[in-house]
């Protein structure tokens, strides 16, 4: 896997958030999008992810634009079925059991349910015997985890993470980390995480700072 951002530039109104932002990430690699509030982590993320466009530049997974300017059916597809993704409010289903969320996303993603993937990341991410909880039954914990269980059993190409450890201690911190890098390795995806929390610098290679809407690395 090959993830190409090239030089995004995004504003709102006369401010510009972004400007000319380039960075890349090849297969199976790892690395950390750190800067302080504002400073526009989820802006670039939702770029990457399609929930927003792009002014100027583009991003690119083996070659395939998935954002643009102007993205197409094509781009959309490709960003689909490439993007494993544990939104900052998790946003688990709350009508539907855990199972029942982790199929939905495989059905939606990949088009097909691979039970013996969800039994492993279950197992994996110590929240078997939480399978046919519904969501809002879960601890904090437990639907971190159901989250980031949600992201991989997509088998994405990389795997996206906006601020998975803002509300944890020292030690869930250090442990969701290890989860991600683990998962990732797993299902043989990329890994990127935004976030202002610098306690997570001490996990990851690869570290980038958004500074004044250019990305520096640190
Ligand atoms: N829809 C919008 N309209 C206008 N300004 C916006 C919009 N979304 C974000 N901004 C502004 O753009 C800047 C970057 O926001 P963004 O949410 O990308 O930052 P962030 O680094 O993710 O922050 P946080 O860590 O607090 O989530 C901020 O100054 C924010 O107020």
């Amino acid at each position: 896997m090959q993830l190409q951002v090239d030089a995004i530039g995004k504003s709102y109104g006369t401010t510009a958030v972004l400007k000319g932002v380039s960075f890349s990430l090849s297969d199976g690699e790892q690395a950390l999008l750190l800067g302080p509030s504002g400073s526009g982590k989820s802006t670039l993320l939702n770029i990457i992810c399609g929930l927003q466009r792009p002014d100027q530049g583009s991003v690119a997974i083996d070659n395939q634009v998935i954002a643009s300017p102007d993205s197409t059916a094509k781009s959309d597809e490709v960003r689909r079925t490439s993007l494993g993704i544990v939104f900052q409010t998790l946003r688990l289903v709350s009508a539907l059991s855990l199972r029942a969320n982790l199929e939905l996303a495989q059905k939606l993603q990949t088009g097909r349910v691979d039970s013996g993937l969800i039994d492993e990341s279950l197992d994996r991410l110590d929240i078997s015997h939480r399978a046919g909880a519904r969501p809002f039954q879960l601890s904090q914990g437990e639907a971190q985890r159901a989250a980031i269980a949600r992201a991989v059993v997509v088998s994405p190409k990389l795997l996206i993470a906006d601020e998975p450890t803002s509300a944890l201690d020292r030690e869930n911190t250090r442990r969701v980390a290890e989860l991600l890098i683990e998962m990732a390795k797993t299902v043989g995806a990329g890994l990127l995480i935004a976030t202002h929390d610098d306690r997570l610098g001490d996990f990851f290679p690869q570290n980038y700072a958004l500074d004044q809407g250019e990305l520096k690395s640190c």
